[in-house]
């Protein structure tokens, strides 16, 4: 009896042995995931001020950037064929020069990678629109298949890969609220900034980053603007918006009409050409949208985020 009872002691203690090893493993070792889904989220620009012009020609900027809950759908899954397969439903979208085969072709090169990945992309943010799509894409590109291909890149590496697609794309690395400098690829995370009742509005034209930095007047010293969160609505503010409103007057008629429904902050996102309102009463913002989606304009009531 006192033996039987010795060797089922014996086995329990062998049995949580075995468990707890096995859970510590599983936690070193991740199994490789098959498949993902991930959402790739938008920003916006509160605060984008120029202070000069780099060496590379690129302009040195100030920005405030927050995350916002409109998003793209991303879903990988691991396939035995060493191809990159990206689908997407616009199919403008389906190309080699698409972010997302971009960084998962270099990924796969620089890291020898010998299995292939297929990537469908399920499109909601508007393109070239100064919301930051292709760079959130770029950025849960290179999130995601640190995992799926079990890479292990610290936080560092993946800013190093990220800086190469794009100004915009290490902040999506970070997400929330963060200041961008040098380029836009120097980020700091800042404490959340909470906004509610953020309607966007996009007239359904295309504006490239490059053409609103060419439009844009390059302020002297004095004339630099700086950003205060403790009078954030008050500095709220883009250098790029005054160029873009001159040669496209449909900006310049939405950033009024935003103003006139009440907005307490109307302005143009990054390079453009979607304009956001930032409304103190539901109704005033729900009218505004209204009259914006009568004229076919695409509309969108969102919030900021605290992470990408
Ligand atoms: C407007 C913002 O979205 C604000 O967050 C970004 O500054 C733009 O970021 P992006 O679209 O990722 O821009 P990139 O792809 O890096 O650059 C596209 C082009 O925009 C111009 N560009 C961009 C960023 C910068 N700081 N100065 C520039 O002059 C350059 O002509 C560059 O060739
Ligand atoms: N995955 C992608 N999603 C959207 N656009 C992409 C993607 N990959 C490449 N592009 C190309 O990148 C260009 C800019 O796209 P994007 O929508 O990121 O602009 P944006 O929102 O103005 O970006 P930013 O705010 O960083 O200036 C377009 O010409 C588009 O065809």
């Amino acid at each position: 009896m006192v033996s039987m009872f010795k060797s089922i002691t014996v086995n329990r203690i062998i049995t949580t042995i075995t468990t707890i090893t096995t859970i510590i493993m599983a936690k070193r070792c991740p199994k490789s995931k098959r498949g993902m889904l991930t959402a790739s989220y938008a920003k916006i620009n509160l605060f984008l001020e120029l202070i000069g012009k780099l060496p590379n020609n690129y302009h040195q900027v100030n920005t405030i950037l927050c995350s916002i809950d409109l998003f793209d759908l991303l879903n990988y899954e691991l396939i035995e064929s060493p191809e990159i397969i990206l689908t997407c439903n616009i199919p403008s979208l389906i190309s080699t020069s698409n972010l997302i085969y971009r960084v998962a072709s270099y990924v796969k090169e620089r890291f020898n990678v010998s299995s292939g990945i297929k990537i469908h992309l399920e499109k909601h943010i508007p393109i070239s629109a100064g919301l930051g799509g292709g760079s959130s894409n770029a950025a849960n590109c290179i999130l995601a298949l640190n995992e799926m291909w079990q890479l292990n890149l610290s936080k560092p590496q993946m800013h190093k890969i990220a800086s190469q697609f794009g100004s915009d794309v290490n902040f999506f690395l970070e997400g929330g609220t963060a200041k961008g400098e040098n380029r836009g690829e120097v980020i700091t995370k800042l404490p959340s900034i909470f906004l509610n009742n953020i309607l966007l509005v996009n007239p359904g034209i295309e504006i490239s980053s490059a053409e609103a930095y060419k439009l844009a007047y390059l302020p002297k010293k004095q004339e630099q603007r700086k950003f205060d969160p403790s009078n954030l609505i008050g500095s709220c503010f883009n250098r790029l918006e005054s160029g873009i409103r001159s040669a496209y007057p449909v900006i310049d008629e939405i950033i009024n009409t935003i103003g006139s429904f009440g907005a307490k902050v109307a302005i143009m996102s990054g390079s453009g050409s979607t304009c956001l309102g930032i409304f103190d009463s539901k109704n005033d913002l729900k009218a505004c949208r209204q009259y914006f989606n009568q004229k076919g304009f695409w509309t969108y009531t969102t919030k900021t985020r605290e992470t990408s």
